[in-house]
């Protein structure tokens, strides 16, 4: 059954204190019967028993159990075959302390793949009654006494009808009575299989065994058949025989009748009384009460040595309970699902400090929330954060505020029209829907696009635009006006809310937003027809806030069209309904004016003389004088033309639309035109500008993430540290290594959703709040299902690595050094 070959083990292996533990030895075990292993403490006995047992590696020779070899394999091998094999019963029990006497026995049948609740139920009780332990069954086994757990050991090491059982010191800790029993028990089951014993006590070796092996110094010394003793002569503590008792007597007073045994003279002065036939008995404060409760038995006998006789009237009959042609062999406890489950079953068991021990969990997800909405609010660039213009213009650089570059920039192949300046313009948005809000203004800034480009799928409200005064407006145009918070005034907050609004520029009829786009881009679609009056009207307003970034030195605003007296140089075609020509003509040629007939007798301004505000750089010709419906009308009137170019004049930098912009770059560099994609610089300039505050940001979330995740992997380590002992245990008994991994990884995976969720949740709720509240934080945090997930993955995957780390470390060594470690 068992073989050893030439086996040799050393601990401190090449150091000053080595010590030769297993010595060169060869032996081989019979299928059957009790073979005991005698020595003194140190012989190296444990050790032996744990090299056949396969918790402890060799350092050379070879074991075989059942015809397996069980050194030099892997320790998933070494497990199989133990499992299979043999039942081990521990000096120090190794239970598992915080589970019933019915889980710690049952788990020895999972292992080798009994799945059937009512074949586990039946044999484990079988068991358990056998071993006498069975009223304790639903206790857990910490709260045992010695020779209790000990039955739960031998249970759970017979449960599975192993062929081997190695008992080490299997009543080492127990009473003479419990060493009995529990030798009886061992006796019988040797009956048809092998029990490897261990024990310092001869005499129950020599009644007991069927061969004795003595060991001195780790080398066998001694290897003989035993001759078995008929009689044990072993008195049992808790048996008094009253008729091996020295002192004898014998009182009888008024019908009580006392009887007095002792193993010396008495000194004792015991009083006696009977009231209402209850008997009290004063001791002087010391005695013992024997009953049905007490260990304690009187035996009105004498006392004769044990027979042969105690072990072969033991009732265990294991057979009684075998499921036919069973095959013990290893099956997982633990799968990759149902760990999880018992996970959160262990939580629910974990003690009220350790509970609270989850709250620092709960405060790590919490910070690593933050960070992680951090660092991705930073590195996700929306287009809402940097796009100041549509997507489709190309800027190109007209620092000579040619006209005749711009006509060459829109007759370039792919170039659908040019806006001199950044297209970007600014309405007013009145807000006079009331009394009290009628001298407040909002400011709506967008990139003019033509609205022959306004897709109709593209259209998220509304209609598309008719009339030449109706324009649509894009949802990210109406985002920014809901992030300057002045429409609350109104309660102006939805996109919706902004169809049939008017929004205005100085001097032009105002637009009706008939239409909501949702493009993608910061765009207000105007009619074609309509952008030299509006860029002329919004470069005429003082407050203009112009388009910034690098696109501001190209906005030269020194030019208006106004005189320093700040008359204004206007279309004529916009104001001609309320003009009539008094003299000379209406323009019809460049840089042809009419001024107010209240100058006609001004000398400088008679007709064919020039005058100031230059347009594109050139006097006016004045070629007529008008009058107007309109009082104090005052303005100088051009041809729409005149403004046109005087628009271009303006700026240095021209925008071209186009529907593939990264080819109209191309075909402008062909032309010798440098143009940049908006799109491009736009976005390259924001994360420029955003870069060093990303820098700074980005070291903070990362040493707050750094640190919650340091925070879980002490805690982890020092609750792991607690429970080394435990995964020995489990080793032990023949858990296999991934079966432990899982079994914690379920903890982990079970500790990990309640504070992780529990800690997201909560910085979640508080910072969605944050963001909401203003728009700055929005651009740096990213509060969103997708960032909450991978802050949940981010602390699973490091809760499972920190977790299982130190588990890994310790699965390195053999079951027996770890337990070793854990006795220290
Ligand atoms: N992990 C270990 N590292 C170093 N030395 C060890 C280790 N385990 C045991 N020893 C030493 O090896 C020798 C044999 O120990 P072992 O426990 O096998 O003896 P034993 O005969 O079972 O003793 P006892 O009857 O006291 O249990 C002892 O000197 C012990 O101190």
């Amino acid at each position: 059954m068992i073989r050893l070959e030439k086996v040799n083990k050393y601990f401190n292996r090449h150091k000053a204190n080595q010590i030769h533990v297993i010595d060169n030895t060869s032996l081989e075990l019979p299928e059957s019967g009790i073979v005991t292993l005698l020595g003194a403490s140190g012989s190296g006995k444990t050790t032996l028993l744990n090299a056949i047992g396969g918790l402890d590696r060799v350092n050379s020779g070879s074991i075989f159990v059942d015809g397996q070899r069980i050194t030099r394999r892997r320790s998933g091998k070494i497990d199989t075959i133990r499992n299979a094999n043999i039942g081990y019963i521990f000096q120090t029990f190794n239970l598992m302390d915080d589970q019933t006497v019915f889980d710690n026995v049952a788990v020895a049948l999972r292992m080798v793949g009994i799945r059937n609740r009512e074949v586990i139920r039946k044999r484990v009780h079988y068991c358990l009654e056998a071993v006498g332990i069975y009223a304790q069954r639903n206790k857990n086994a910490g709260a045992l006494s010695g020779g209790q757990r000990q039955r739960v050991a031998i249970a759970r090491a017979i449960v599975k009808n192993p062929k081997i059982i190695i008992a080490d010191e299997p009543t080492g800790n127990l009473d003479s009575s419990n060493t009995l029993d529990i030798m009886n028990l061992i006796k019988k089951l040797s009956g048809d299989r092998l029990v490897l014993l261990v024990t310092h006590e001869e005499n129950i070796a020599e009644f007991y065994s069927d061969r004795i092996i003595r060991i001195r110094d780790g080398r066998v010394i001694s290897d003989e058949k035993n001759e078995r003793k008929s009689t044990l002569d072993y008195q049992l503590e808790n048996r008094i025989y009253l008729k091996d008792m020295p002192v004898q007597d014998h009182l009888n007073s008024r019908g009580l009748s006392v009887d007095v045994y002792a193993d010396r003279p008495v000194q004792s002065a015991i009083k006696l009384a009977v009231r209402g036939g209850n008997l009290f008995i004063d001791t002087g404060g010391q005695f013992s009460v024997i009953d049905e409760t007490s260990d304690m038995e009187l035996i009105d006998d004498h006392y004769s040595a044990i027979d042969q006789s105690v072990f072969e009237s033991s009732a265990f009959d294991y057979s009684a309970c075998l499921p036919e042609n069973f095959r013990a062999r290893y099956r997982s406890v633990y799968t990759p699902l149902n760990c999880i489950g018992k996970g959160f079953a262990s939580i629910r068991k974990f003690r009220t400090l350790k509970k609270l021990l989850l709250i620092g969990f709960v405060i790590a997800a919490i910070f690593a929330f933050y960070a992680v909405s951090h660092i991705v609010g930073i590195l996700d660039v929306q287009r809402g954060d940097f796009m100041k213009t549509d997507e489709h213009y190309v800027t190109v650089a007209n620092p000579g505020k040619s006209a005749a570059l711009a006509k060459k920039a829109a007759a370039t192949k792919g170039a659908a029209y040019v806006i001199p300046g950044a297209s970007t313009v600014t309405f007013t948005v009145p807000m006079d829907d009331y009394y009290q809000t009628a001298s407040l203004n909002g400011q709506l800034q967008g990139s003019m696009v033509s609205q022959e480009f306004l897709d109709k799928d593209r259209l998220y409200a509304g209609e598309m635009p008719e009339k030449s005064h109706q324009i649509v407006v894009d949802k990210m145009v109406l985002k920014s006006f809901f992030a300057q918070k002045t429409g609350s005034a109104i309660g102006l907050t939805k996109y919706r809310q902004f169809l049939g609004r008017r929004v205005t520029l100085p001097g032009l009829k105002a637009y009706t937003v008939v239409g909501i786009s949702d493009c993608g881009s910061p765009s207000i679609f105007v009619r074609k027809s309509q952008f030299t009056d509006i860029l002329a009207a919004a470069s005429s307003e003082a407050a203009q806030e112009n388009y910034d970034g690098d696109l501001r030195s190209g906005g030269d605003l020194s030019e208006t069209g106004t005189d320093e007296s700040g008359t204004q140089v206007r279309n004529y075609d916009l104001a001609k309904g309320s003009l009539k020509i008094k003299s000379g003509h209406k323009p019809e040629k460049n840089y042809e004016v009419i001024v107010n007939s209240s100058h006609s007798e001004e000398d400088k301004m008679k007709i064919g003389k020039t005058i100031t505000p230059k347009m594109n750089g050139r006097k006016l010709t004045v070629v007529g004088y008008y009058t107007s419906a309109k009082e104090g009308e005052d303005a100088y009137y051009v041809t729409k033309n005149t403004v046109a170019l005087d628009n271009i004049h303006r700026q240095k930098k021209l925008s071209v639309y186009s529907e593939d912009p990264e080819t109209l770059v191309e075909n402008l560099a062909a032309k010798g035109l440098t143009g940049t994609v908006n799109f491009n610089r736009e976005r390259e300039a924001y994360v420029k500008s955003v870069h060093d505050a990303l820098k700074t940001s980005l070291i903070m979330s990362g040493v707050i993430l750094l640190i919650s995740l340091i925070e879980i992997y002490l805690m982890l380590r020092s609750s792991f540290l607690s429970r080394i002992r435990e995964v020995g245990t489990l080793r032990a008994i023949g858990l296999k290594k991934r079966d432990i991994y899982r079994k914690f990884a379920g903890e982990i995976i079970a500790i990990t959703v309640i504070t992780a969720t529990a800690g997201i949740g909560v910085m979640y709720y508080m910072m969605y709040h944050l963001v909401s509240f203003s728009a700055y934080y929005k651009s740096l945090y990213t509060v969103s299902p997708v960032t909450a997930g991978i802050t949940f993955l981010l602390i699973l995957v490091f809760n499972l690595l920190a977790g299982l780390l130190p588990v890994a470390m310790v699965m390195r060594k053999t079951p027996a050094q770890i337990l070793a470690r854990s006795d220290i």
